[in-house]
């Protein structure tokens, strides 16, 4: 499939003629594999706490930030910082690229004037592909191998201390390889990732872009506008803040998330969020539409579209929906009531992987939402809780 395609106009960059990977640092440790972590934060640490649970390999982390390669270190997400940043490049035999995305390009144009092992792989974890797969196409093509990377699971925290081996599992992580790249290769990097126990979808770049603009990066563009909104209006009303629920809190959670991160992605995959925004407007004006007609079908057909839509997404299953198992459960707003809930589903030794309290008013009724790993602890769980009068949904 992605075989023989290598041009043979590469573009080289000067590079230097000596590698500065001498045999005595450049051998493998006791025969282990050299991967060099280029950015040690949630992904980059996530995915060295998985490599290194399933392989032998030795984890390099070198970061801008050596405050966060030191946490790392100090965290055992990797094993050793670098001190030498092309030194460690030029021995590598993985190097994953895990920094937002501008930055991706500028260090795969600083990794091309090195003299890198002729068999290294290179993998990045950024959410968009076009840029940098068309920089690598430019770069490397054929002689070294790039093989783009997204994992399509994480989290509005960002820093090595939320690193978690267990984050991208069950999630689907797309592989962009380039044209040349050969399906050993692509294996080859696949049987070094296995620990993070995710699902690899190989995608071309483009289409990449155009699915991941619609369903992760427009959502989090209209999360973070829709609190802008609030914020206006609360500068009117200081209720607002006060009265933002678990509504609120749950469709706007993303717009927590790293603006340094975002802003790249944005500046990335400007084309496709340009016509979605576009779109968007169109669905706004509808929508106001369908709400000045007044008219009760309308209103409810609205809301069952969408309703039947989202119901019908593969939550349950591994998808690039969060593969998450929820219970709700009913909750009388009383002291130590989530302890004993949590306490029931502790007994039977069941892991709870999230915990929510989506509406909580001082006495009343409220709804607690506990996420599982699995579909058989979400049923056991529900099974303890209404053998103890729980009402669960
Ligand atoms: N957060 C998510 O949900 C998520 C999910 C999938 C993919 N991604 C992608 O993963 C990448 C990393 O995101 P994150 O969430 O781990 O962010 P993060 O902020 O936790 O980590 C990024 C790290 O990169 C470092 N860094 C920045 N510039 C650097 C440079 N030039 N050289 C070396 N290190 C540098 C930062 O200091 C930081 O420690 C991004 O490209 C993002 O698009 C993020
Ligand atoms: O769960 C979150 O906080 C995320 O935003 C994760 C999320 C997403 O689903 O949009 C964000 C960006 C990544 O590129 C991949 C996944």
């Amino acid at each position: 499939m992605f075989h023989g395609m290598c041009g043979a106009e590469t573009f080289h960059q000067t590079a230097p003629s000596v590698s500065l990977c001498n045999m005595k640092a450049g051998v493998k440790v006791d025969g282990k594999k050299r991967v060099l972590l280029i950015g040690t934060g949630l992904i980059g640490g996530s995915i060295a706490l998985a490599i290194r649970k399933e392989t032998e390999a030795v984890v390099i982390g070198y970061d801008i930030n050596n405050e966060q390669a030191e946490k790392a270190k100090q965290l055992s997400v990797i094993d050793k910082v670098a001190t030498n940043f092309r030194k460690e490049a030029e021995c590598a035999e993985l190097i994953i690229l895990a920094s937002p995305v501008e930055e991706t390009i500028k260090i795969m144009r600083e990794l091309a004037t090195y003299q890198l092992k002729e068999n290294v792989l290179i993998t990045d974890v950024g959410s968009t592909k076009r840029n940098i797969m068309n920089l690598a196409n430019e770069l490397w093509n054929g002689d070294i191998t790039f093989i783009g990377g997204h994992p399509m699971a994480g989290s509005h925290k960002t820093g090595v201390e939320s690193a978690k081996a267990h984050l991208l599992e069950n999630a689907f992580y797309v592989l962009t390889p380039q044209p040349c790249t050969s399906y050993e290769k692509i294996e080859e990097l696949k049987d070094l990732l296995k620990g993070t126990k995710a699902n690899f979808l190989v995608l071309d770049a483009a289409e990449h872009d155009y699915i991941v603009g619609v369903v992760s990066h427009f959502p989090h563009i209209i999360a973070s506008g829709l609190v802008t909104h609030v914020k206006k209006h609360a500068n009117r009303n200081p209720f607002i803040n006060i009265l933002a629920a678990g509504g609120f809190r749950d469709i706007t959670r993303i717009a927590s998330s790293s603006p340094r991160m975002w802003k790249d992605i944005v500046l990335q995959n400007r084309d496709n969020l340009l016509d979605l925004l576009d779109d968007w407007i169109m669905e706004i004006r509808n929508m106001q539409s369908i709400i000045q007609t007044g008219n009760e079908h309308l209103i409810a057909g609205f809301f069952e579209e969408a309703k039947t839509y989202r119901d019908a997404l593969p939550v349950r299953s591994k998808g690039a929906i969060p593969a998450y198992y929820d219970l709700y459960v009913d909750v009388i707003d009383q002291t130590g009531a989530i302890a004993r809930i949590t306490g029931l589903i502790a007994e039977q030794e069941i892991d709870i992987t999230n915990l929510n309290i989506i509406e909580a008013r001082e006495g009343l009724l409220g709804v607690l939402r506990v996420s599982f790993q699995t579909e058989a602890d979400l049923s056991n769980a529900r099974k303890i809780l209404e053998q103890n009068g729980y009402k669960t949904y």
